[in-house]
């Protein structure tokens, strides 16, 4: 018999709605910068929070916003992809700008979808309204949706996070944890070391190409000596692309990669020996694979 709860959580709202905020606090580390890597088939883990004997892994929702190209349309569908295998939802809304179109659109699509896995509405930044404007918001909310339950937070402020993660941690299956407990500390460092990276390589090179590439921490090693040693992959689409990374006799990525490694070294408060390879994977953007690898469900993207 085990005492033990675990589940995946689909945290959804419009974008500013405060959803890295809440994860902040309720994973009580910084992982808002994570993009990067995945845990599930279907949806990025982005964070993984313990409440008693609970675990809840929450996954990426990355925004609803109107599909333009390929990836994008593939990241909406895995939006919902998200949601539809998360065994909970929050939706998450701003108390002070109600009920705007955005959020009915959300609401039809939680409508159509029939039933699903419970939905909880979480208001949020109920600092900035009156007690009036917030009661009148719930009922108009739990008019249009059977929401199974509404939390009035302030992700900022903390105010009824701890009730909501609490609600969660009950409603999740009952089952052994998805991650074991080392894991867990791992897992952000991971994927923050390849924000990093990413962000250095974005800065550095022309606008266009950041968007063609994706950086994996492939291995993470915490030596002896107090320093820390991180492999890193970097793919990109093409030959030129690789070239252009590495730069005259590798100088550019050199200057990017101790750039990376600068920022690292403070972030972990120790030493760090970085190591990356560039390798070319021909059209990686159109490869079911690498969507598979970044959450993204590749059918989705000829939707
Ligand atoms: N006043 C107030 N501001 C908040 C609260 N929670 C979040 N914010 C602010 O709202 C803004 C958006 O928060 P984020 O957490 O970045 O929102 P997000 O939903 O992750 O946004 P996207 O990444 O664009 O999807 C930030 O400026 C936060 O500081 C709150 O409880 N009260």
């Amino acid at each position: 018999m085990t005492s033990t709860r675990a589940g995946f959580v689909a945290l959804i709202g419009e974008p500013n709605a405060g959803k890295s905020t809440l994860l902040n606090y309720m994973v009580g580390a910084k992982v808002s910068i994570v993009t990067h890597k995945v845990q599930t088939t279907r949806a990025r883990v982005r964070g993984v929070a313990m409440e008693g004997e609970s675990q809840i892994v929450f996954v990426d929702t990355p925004g609803l916003f109107r599909p333009r190209r390929r990836l994008d349309r593939a990241m909406v569908a895995a939006a919902w992809g998200g949601a539809a295998d998360a065994d909970l939802v929050v939706l998450l809304i701003e108390a002070h700008r109600g009920v705007t179109p955005g959020v009915e659109r959300i609401i039809e699509a939680l409508t159509e979808r029939g039933t699903g896995q419970p939905v909880a509405l979480a208001i949020n930044k109920i600092d900035r309204v009156e007690a009036k404007t917030l009661l009148a918001l719930t009922e108009d909310m739990n008019a249009r949706f059977g929401f199974a339950k509404t939390f009035m937070i302030s992700a900022e402020k903390g105010y009824g996070v701890d009730d909501l993660r609490q609600w969660l941690a009950e409603e999740v299956p009952k089952g052994p944890w998805l991650y074991p407990e080392d894991q867990i500390a791992d897992l952000p460092m991971r994927m923050i070391a390849a924000e990093i990276m990413r962000e250095k390589l974005t800065l550095r090179l022309h606008q266009e190409l950041p968007y063609q590439l994706t950086v994996e921490t492939e291995a993470w090693e915490d030596r002896p000596d107090g320093s820390t040693r991180i492999d890193q992959l970097i793919y990109v689409a093409r030959d030129g692309h690789k070239g252009i990374i590495l730069g005259k006799g590798g100088e550019t990525i050199k200057a990017i990669s101790q750039a990376a490694r600068l920022e690292l070294e403070e972030f972990l408060e120790r030493r760090v020996h970085l190591f990356c390879q560039v390798k070319v994977r021909p059209n990686w953007l159109e490869e079911a694979e690498r969507y598979g690898e970044m959450g993204l469900d590749f059918r989705d993207g000829d939707l």
